[in-house]
This record gives structure tokens, sequence and C-alpha cells, in this order.
């Protein structure tokens, strides 16, 4: 069998890494084409010298050091979003795998949707902003669109054989996140290390504080919708602290179809860039014995709104998921900065979301005008709240007005 070549976006993160992890063992099956990262230039160059692909880009500050330091190698090094976009587009590339994190990642996916390319989708907040008319490209293209997200991998796998006509509804394990159980009135004082220690992945941090709030779910929810072209009604949320049970199909027969296996993203990503082919991967043996048991709970949608906000966002249409999604991100990141508490992440997703046009994007720079039209109302609403440790104008668990405390989120 020759070689499949591959392009991967995002090739320093938590999924980049992983999938490049897959190439080193199985040389004989890819080889990396093209590379897109940020600003790590240390695990950059280090891919670099191992892969040799052909063309690379990285963020435009470590641009220079990186085009010297390769230089004579014969990779073609560009930076930006201009850079991500080339190594996107750049023909040759039968798979690409599109892993940068957040709406960055967006242009270069959307760049990349070319004729009978295989798409591995691990960003999933492409389809959540873009929706409709990602899906719409990816028709118009003839190009293929497979997840590389654990619980549509998990869908992808277990529907192998089946009609989508059977379906009567798919349901979404959510682990709970680091702050499963706690209450409404707990969420004020999450810390950041808190935030980011989740119980059962390891991945980057912008995906592990979506975990904790549980707007990864809310933003999966959406992803199902597009990737599987369900209702927002066939789709639900349940529960399941060990992530063992990755997702669930219920057909109309009343079977369950369910895909399984311990917490490792090899699987996912091997299974999207390899055609749904099964590679040998050393990944561990799941072990029933020892887990005991599994768990299965609703979600807490009080303490925990973001998965309603998602479903809101479906329901009201137009560009709603688009500025959930830009909201999200630009509630996160003033979270992890410590600008503002944890619990102000979900208010402020509802607030932009209320205020998105009804209309749809259709184009990507209509998306993208719509994003940063979105950040804006986000980042007013962050600076507005930033310092208060309670929600303003929220009754406090005593049923007292809260009085903005200063600090924000605190780290300890
Ligand atoms: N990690 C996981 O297990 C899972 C992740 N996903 C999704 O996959 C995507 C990646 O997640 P994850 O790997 O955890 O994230 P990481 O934070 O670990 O990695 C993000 C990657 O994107 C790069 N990057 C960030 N901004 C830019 C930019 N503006 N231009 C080019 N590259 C950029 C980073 O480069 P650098 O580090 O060099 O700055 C890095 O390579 C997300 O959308 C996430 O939701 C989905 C399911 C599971
Ligand atoms: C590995 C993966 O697919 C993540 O999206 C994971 O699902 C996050 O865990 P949560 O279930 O806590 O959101
Ligand atoms: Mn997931």
């Amino acid at each position: 069998m020759s070689r499949t070549s591959l392009s991967v976006l995002g090739s320093t993160g938590s999924i980049g890494r992983s999938a490049l992890d897959i190439v080193l063992k199985h040389p004989d099956r890819f080889k990396v084409l093209g590379m897109a990262a940020g600003k790590n230039l240390e695990v950059t160059l280090e891919q670099a010298r191992l892969f040799e692909p052909e063309i690379l880009s990285v963020a435009e500050e470590v641009y220079s050091s990186c085009k010297e330091s390769l230089f004579g190698s014969g990779i073609k090094v560009l930076s930006g979003e201009e850079g991500a976009v080339a190594v996107a587009a750049y023909p040759g590339a039968e798979v690409l795998l599109s892993a940068i994190v957040g709406d960055a990642g967006l242009p270069p996916t959307w760049e990349g949707i070319l004729p009978g390319r295989t798409i591995a989708l691990a960003n999933k907040e492409t389809l959540v902003a873009g929706g409709s008319a990602v899906m719409g490209r990816i028709r118009e293209k003839g190009a293929r669109l497979v997840p590389v997200d654990s619980e549509h991998s998990a869908i992808y796998q277990a529907m192998k054989g089946h009609d989508w006509k059977s379906v009567r509804r798919v349901i979404l394990t959510a682990s709970g996140g680091p702050m499963f159980g706690k209450t409404k009135e707990e969420m004020a004082h999450v810390t950041v290390e808190e935030a980011l220690n989740h119980p059962t992945w390891r991945m980057g941090p912008k995906i592990t504080i979506d975990s904790a709030t549980l707007m990864n779910k809310g933003l999966e929810v959406i992803e199902a919708r597009w990737l599987f072209d369900l209702p927002s009604e066939k789709i639900e949320v349940v529960v399941h602290r060990q992530s063992i049970i990755h997702s669930l199909v219920e057909l109309v027969d009343g079977s369950v179809l369910a895909q399984m296996g311990v917490p490792d993203m090899r699987g996912p990503i091997s299974y999207a860039i390899s055609g749904d082919e099964r590679l040998v991967l050393d990944v561990k043996s799941l072990d029933l014995v020892l887990l005991g048991q599994m768990t299965f709970h609703h979600p807490d949608h009080e303490a925990f709104p973001s998965i309603r906000h998602a479903y809101r966002a479906l329901e009201r249409g137009g560009q709603s998921c688009l500025w959930l999604n830009a909201a999200n991100e630009v509630a996160v990141a003033h979270f992890l900065e410590g600008k503002i508490p944890f619990s102000l992440i979900a208010r402020i997703q509802g607030e932009v979301l209320e205020q998105a046009p009804v209309f749809e994007a259709r184009t990507l720079d209509e998306i993208r005008k719509s994003g940063k039209a979105a950040r804006n109302k986000a980042q007013e609403l962050a600076e507005k709240y930033a310092g208060t440790e309670e929600i303003p104008g929220n009754p406090n668990h005593n049923g007292q007005m809260a009085a903005p405390v200063p600090g924000g989120a605190r780290r300890n």
C-alpha cells in the first residue's frame, strides 16, 4: 500500500503530537507533507527535522528563528494565518488533520477543503462557527469530513454498516469535568488550577476549561448536529465519569451501539487519518474488572448552564452558534488570565448568544466578520465584569445581592 500523505494543522498541540506519534510508529503508512504550528518553536523544529515536511508554518513571533534554523533543509517556511492557510491548501495531501485550537482553525480548514480530500476534524470550533457553510463547502468540493473528536468518532465507528435512517437518538458521553458535583454557588470560586485538572483526558488548556464548564459538550452537541445532520431533539448528553464509553447510538428497534476503550486520542485520530483502517497502536487494554463500575448521571444544568446555551443557540439559529463559540473563547481566555471568575464564562456565553444576528453567515469572510463582532461584545462584557468575584445583579446563595469583590478569579 502506498503511503498516505498527511498535513497536520496544530502539529505541536495535544492532538497534533498524538497524530505524529502514530505516524512515527507507522512510517510505511504515512508521509507528512505539511505542518502548521503556533509559537512552540522548540517542538516545531524537532518535528520538522524528524518528519521533513515540504511546507511548514509558524506564528509570526517565531518565524525568523524558525526560518534561520531550517535554512538549507529545503522546507518552505511561512508564518501567521496566511502561512497556515497555505499549508492547508498545499496540494498533494490526501488527508488534512485540522487540530489548531479555537476559531483560528477555521480559515485554514475552510481553505483546505479540496476535492477528494479527507478532512480529519479535531477542531470542533470550525463546525460550531461555520455549521451549514462548512458542510456546504464539503459537499460542493467533494471532500470527506471525518470526526476526530472522541464522541463523534465513537458514533461514526458505531454506525459503520448501519443506516442513519434507523437512528432514534445519539447519546454523547461527558466526563463531567473536574467540577462535577459542585453547586452553582461554588462556581464563582473555582481556581484556574482546579479547572485545568481534568479527571480523564490530558488536553490543551482551552478545551480543558471547556470540559470544566461543560461547554465542550455543548460544542459537541452542535458539532453532532452538523456532522451527522441530526436535529437537536435526537442529540442527548449523559455524564459518564469514567470516559470509557465514548458515545452511544440508539436505533429504532431499541438496540444501543456503543464504542468503548480507555481514554486515548490515538484511537480516534488513527481511525480518521487511516481511512477507517484499524492500525496497531500501543493503547492500553480495557480491564473491565479493574474498572469495576461505570456510572451515569444527568448533567446539572443549574450549575453548568453551557449545554443549555448550545441547545438554545441551535434553536435560535442564524449566527447564534458562531457567537456562542466566539464568546466562549474570549471568556475562557479571560478566565485563564485570572481576569474573571469561572462562573462568568457561562454568563458571557449566554448574554452574547442572545445578541447574535438571526440570519446565517454564508462565506468565510462573513463568518470571520461576524466572529469579530461577537468577540468585541464578549470582550466588553468581560471587561465590565473583570475583578468581580460574584456575578453582579445575581442574588448570592443567601438571597442577597452580591457586591463585586476586587481580585477576580483566584489562582489558589
Ligand atoms: N486534545 C484533545 O484530546 C482533543 C482536542 N480536540 C480539539 O482539537 C483542537 C486542538 O486541541 P488541543 O490539541 O488540545 O489544543 P492544544 O492547545 O494542545 O494545541 C493547539 C495547537 O494549535 C496551535 N495554534 C494555536 N493557535 C494557532 C494559530 N493562531 N495559528 C496556528 N496554530 C495555532 C498550537 O501551536 P503552539 O502550541 O505551537 O503555539 C498547537 O499546535 C481543539 O479544537 C480541541 O477542541 C477535540 C477532541 C479531543
Ligand atoms: C477527548 C475528547 O474528545 C474531549 O472532547 C473530551 O470529550 C473532553 O472530555 P469531557 O467529556 O469532559 O468534555
Ligand atoms: Mn470530545
